[in-house]
């Protein structure tokens, strides 16, 4: 019934499009100027990222430089959301999953893309909205959860991100961000995003939906539910069933393998009908708002113009572990211990105070690396054997020097281990209870301890290489025999590469 219904309207049903967040039940915080935080930047007219860029401090904390209190002046460049400095956008229909957003042009990894604004309500008011929303048939969710105190409802005021689906398998992520005292979620690239791409996020954490939704994003890791960690995910009781895909559970397709996964049903499904397209221009102010529950209209309205779509781009995980014979002289616990690292670091950058902290390298990157050909592969992390390669070396001092290297690099992945122990409960709590109450201490110990194990790794690898270039190979005949195999650390001593 409502795919039917979905499929009659043109439009997506009215709503008052803001910029900015707008405060019903308090007002907006108006920043004191000993809470303004000051940056060190100074432009340099030959290095443009002198002018807050990656390096500036503010852009390290996740705060906005407050104008007036930045040397860079008119030059600053950490004023995105005050400056509404989103990407091109557009919205267009979907087949299942109501309205979507489109990149309508290359976004680059790291991007802000667009803020997620909409009326500022209390947790409670939010819970009773969800609830009316739910009696009025409302079953497309806006309302994302800020804090444990307040959330955003773009329900009946919002920006075009109350547009973005959900992915397991996103395209985007957000990003809680201070400005001017207030917290406020942009939509960030996780990856590059070619024009034509549907934008997603997941909406695991800070999902306020009422009933429970089957998840239609595709991916082959798709968790089934909308949001199925989130708080409104354990608090809703029913499966909303009607002649809607997303609601009724016959239809709901059963995989049985990998191989069943929903790609090219879902690549049909998610290619809007040639007469579906709604352009945004400039992403900004294109839809008309008739009467609704709001009434007032001040956002400029732009004609709504109908443009064919031959093909949307989209994320299809053909990731296949990459077996070789040589992958076993690796650990393969390394990509499970990787994954779970991952999810844990994921989920301290995007719910503490430190969730912005860029550590990005080694083994605690959540990013899989993108290749130019538009394959995401998953790879296991490989760990040196390092013993190994310090028994094909001659020199006494050059094996004591690679397994002392190893001893701190186990010491220092030992503690991250514990470290990771020590915080679980924490994060289980934290997901059942609110979405900010991972302490940044927490946050800060784990930074250090990755640190710690990245620098021991470094080292480890800098003394093989050293030892490797600089030290005679032993004779065959002295090697230990658990020291033999055809690993490529052997090749690699052989070789003399
Ligand atoms: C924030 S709105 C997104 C825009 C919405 N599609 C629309 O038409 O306005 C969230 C709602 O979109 C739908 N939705 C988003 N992602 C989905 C997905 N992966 N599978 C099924 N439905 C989805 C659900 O109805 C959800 O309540």
């Amino acid at each position: 019934m409502r795919a039917a219904m979905d499929q009659l309207s043109d439009t997506p049903p009215p709503f008052k499009l803001i910029e900015r967040n707008e405060f019903s039940y308090r007002k907006h915080i108006k920043q004191k100027e000993k809470d303004v935080n000051v940056c060190l930047c100074q432009y340099d007219v030959t290095d443009p990222d002198s002018a807050c860029g990656e390096r500036c401090l503010n852009v390290l904390t996740s705060t906005e430089c407050t104008p007036g209190y930045c040397a860079c002046d008119n030059y600053c460049k950490n004023q995105k959301f005050q400056k509404c400095e989103y990407a091109k956008v557009r919205v267009f229909k979907t087949e299942g999953r109501g309205w979507g957003l489109l990149a309508d042009e290359n976004i680059k990894a790291g991007q802000f893309v667009i803020e997620y604004c909409g009326e500022i309500i209390s947790s409670k008011e939010a819970r009773r909205r969800s609830q009316a929303y739910e009696t009025e048939g409302l079953k497309d969710a806006y309302i994302f959860n800020l804090n444990s105190q307040e959330s955003i409802d773009a329900t009946r005021k919002g920006s075009l991100a109350r547009f973005i689906n959900h992915s397991c398998q996103p395209k985007c992520e957000t990003r809680k961000w201070n400005v001017l005292g207030e917290v406020r979620v942009g939509i960030f690239a996780k990856q590059d995003i070619p024009a034509g791409t549907e934008l997603s996020y997941d909406y695991n954490f800070e999902w306020f939906g009422g009933a429970k939704i089957r998840c239609l994003c595709g991916a082959p890791c798709c968790s089934g539910f909308l949001g199925a960690k989130s708080r409104g995910f354990q608090e809703a009781t029913h499966l909303w069933e009607d002649d809607d895909d997303r609601y009724s559970v016959e239809n709901v397709p059963l995989y049985d393998s990998e191989d069943d996964e929903p790609a090219k049903k879902f690549l049909q499904a998610i290619v809007p009908s040639k007469d579906m397209m709604i352009t945004a221009k400039e992403n900004k102010g294109f839809l008309r708002i008739t009467d609704g529950p709001v009434s007032a209209v001040d956002t400029q309205l732009v004609p709504i113009s109908v443009e064919p779509l031959s093909s949307i781009p989209m994320e299809i995980d053909e990731a296949k572990s990459e077996t070789r014979e040589d992958d076993n002289m690796y650990s393969q616990n390394a990509h499970q211990s990787f994954m779970r690292k991952s999810a844990m670091i994921s989920r301290i950058r995007s719910n503490s105070a430190c969730r912005n902290y860029h550590i990005e390298s080694g083994p605690l990157s959540k990013t899989l690396p993108h290749y130019s050909g538009g394959k995401s592969k998953s790879h296991a992390r490989k760990e040196v054997n390092a013993r190994l390669i310090g028994e094909h070396l001659a020199s006494a001092e050059a094996r004591e020097e690679i397994y002392a290297f190893e001893e701190t690099t186990k010491q220092a992945a030992s503690r991250l281990d514990s470290l990771y122990d020590e915080i679980r409960p924490a994060i289980e709590e934290h997901e059942r209870d609110t979405q900010d109450s991972v302490s940044t201490s927490f946050a800060e110990k784990w930074i250090e301890a990755s640190c710690c194990k990245l620098k021991a790794e470094f080292d480890l690898y800098c003394a093989i290489i050293k030892n490797i270039a600089c030290t005679p190979r032993r004779a065959r005949d002295d090697i230990s025999p658990q020291g033999e195999g055809t690993t490529d650390e052997i090749k690699f001593l052989e070789n003399g590469q």
